[in-house]
Parts: structure tokens; sequence; C-alpha cells
């Protein structure tokens, strides 16, 4: 595998982790485009956070190929290349009995910061006024966004994120949403994860779906959108005599729905509906939503 490092930040080929006889992960193709907001999706349990270690070398891959910044991922090269990456996996990792400033201090005697970086990195996450507050009297946003400054204070060329609105109420959630869009405008390449869709679609630039550590999608919002299949909704006063006719419908919004009916089908319905002498108010099409979408992929667990 050799990629171009101008345009692809992570790029993974057959990556798989297995513990003992379980696979958690599976033969991944992943493209990360360089200066990407890349959103990692899936359910709890799907392989995100094992992916991601790999990715930082902090878990060894059962088989596959890694690339990050242009450089093949081994053992050897790991050392030259986590310099360039910040990351924050699973819990941020302040200490509570220090204080903000004094914990990114650590971060900056590791890797030979200066003081400027980390003043700098705490200014982005708007934690300059609370540098000298403990952070066990810190909010779960701060911390959040602490980790998020400890991973940045290095100035990175790729910042990887493990769920970092995890636990955030809804304000906390945009904050760190603006933040990731504000860095990826800076040209930092992001790949943050989460098990939830609509934190993460509208800002991401570019998606990736795990079920089951198997990459069921890879693409732009908008290719996913194309997966959507539109509901068609029958209006009627008789939806218990409807439904008997019509496989796969449901009742709902003031009638019926069903999905995956192309025209012929529908005309179809309609017929056998008028032709039962049932009511129909109306037909119309509803597009799904990229949470149905979603929640199909995921749920089924199977590959598209
Ligand atoms: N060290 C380990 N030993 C054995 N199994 C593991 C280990 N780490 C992860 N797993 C298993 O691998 C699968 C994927 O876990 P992983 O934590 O990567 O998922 P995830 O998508 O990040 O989910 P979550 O959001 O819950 O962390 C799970 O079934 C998990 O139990």
């Amino acid at each position: 595998m050799r990629t171009d490092q101008k345009t692809t930040a992570v790029a993974t080929r057959g990556l798989t982790k297995r513990f003992g006889n379980r696979t958690a992960v599976e033969a991944l193709d992943l493209r990360v485009p360089q200066g990407a907001l890349y959103g990692f999706l899936g359910p709890n349990g799907s392989g995100k956070s094992t992916t991601m270690k790999m990715l930082l070398g902090l878990t060894r891959p059962s088989a596959g190929e890694i690339e990050v910044l242009g450089q093949r991922l081994t053992p050897a090269s790991r050392g030259d290349l986590l310099p360039m990456i910040g990351s924050m996996i699973e819990a941020p990792p302040g200490y509570g009995h220090l204080t903000g400033w004094e914990n990114m201090t650590i971060v900056r005697d590791m890797l030979g910061l200066s003081d400027s970086q980390l003043d700098r990195a705490l200014a982005t996450v708007r934690l300059r006024d609370h540098r000298d507050t403990l952070v066990r009297h810190y909010s779960m946003g701060m911390k959040q966004r602490l980790g998020i400054a400890m991973a940045l204070a290095r100035e990175p060329s790729l910042l990887i994120l493990d769920e970092p609105t995890n636990g955030l109420d809804p304000a906390g959630i945009e904050e760190v949403r603006s933040l990731l869009v504000e860095l990826a405008q800076t040209g930092v390449t992001i790949m943050v994860s989460s098990h939830l869709l609509d934190e993460i679609d509208r800002m991401a630039t570019v998606l990736g779906i795990l079920s089951s550590g198997r990459l069921i999608f890879q693409g732009t919002r908008e290719e996913l959108f194309k997966r959507s299949v539109p509901d068609l909704v029958i209006e009627t006063p008789q939806p218990d005599r409807a439904r008997a006719l019509i496989t796969g419908a449901v009742p709902g919004q003031g009638g019926v729905t069903v999905s995956g009916l192309d025209k012929e089908q529908t005309a179809e319905v309609v017929r056998r509906l008028v032709a039962a002498d049932i009511d129909v108010y109306g037909v119309r099409r509803v597009q799904q939503s990229l949470e149905d979408v979603f929640m199909d992929l995921t749920g089924r667990g199977g590959l598209l």
C-alpha cells in the first residue's frame, strides 16, 4: 500500500484485530483524506476504540497494514509519527489532584513543548481562565476540553478522538462540535468517533460506519443519504383493512406507512385499496431520515 501523503492522512488495508477467537475488527480499508473531519460511527462494541488504538500503535493488529501521514506504521516508525498525532482514547486523561496547567506541563515535559504551545492549546479549548483550577473541580465538558488541549498542544497534523462528546450535555456537545469544526478549518485532519449519528453527521466531511467490526459505509453524508428508501404514507380512515392488503405496512401518520415501494408497486397498492372500497385521503412519499438509514445499516449489521 502506497498512498499520497498530500491527500490521505490515514489509510488501512485489511486491518483486522482478533481477541482469542473473537474478531473485534475485520478487514478494514479506511481512507481518511487529508484535512477531513472524519466521523467514525458505530454502536457500542462495534470496534471503534480498538481501531483507533491500532492507528496509534497502542494495540497490534492481527492482520493488515496501516499508513499514517504517508508512513507505514510499524513499531520502528511509531516514535517518529506520534509527535504529529494528538489523541484522546476513552476517558479524558487529566489528573484530578492537579490543575489544568499542571496537567498540561506533563505533556510539555514529555514532548519538549513550550509554555506558549500549552497556552495556545488552552485558549483554543477556552480553558485559559480555569488553568489554575484543580481538574477534579472541572465539569465533564471541561475535562473533555482539557483532554483535547493535551492532544492539541503538540500542534498535530492528525487528531484522533474517541467519543469526545461522551457524557456531555447538549451545550457541552455543541461546544466540542464547534471546536472541532474550527480546528478542521485550520487544516488539522480529525478523526472523531461516536455511537450517535446526530452528534457527528452535520460536522463530518466524511463518514465511516462500523457495525460488528466491519466498515459498512464510507463516504460523504450525501452519499449516505442516497441509501435512504423513501417511505410511502397512505392516509386512510381504515388503516387496519389497508394493512391487511399491503405487505409490510405499519400503522402511522394518519393511516399506514410502507417503505421500499417503487412507482409501479405504489400504483398497484392504490388500485388494490380502491378495489377493496377503502377510502384513500392522500398518498405521499416521505424521505427516510439519515438516522433511519444509520439504524437500518447498523441494526441489520449487513454489508452494503
Ligand atoms: N482487550 C480486549 N480483550 C478482549 N476483547 C476486547 C478487548 N478490547 C475490546 N474487546 C472487544 O472488542 C469489541 C470491540 O470493542 P471496542 O471497544 O473497540 O468497541 P467500540 O466500538 O469502541 O465500543 P465502545 O464505544 O463501547 O467502546 C468488543 O466486543 C469488545 O468486547
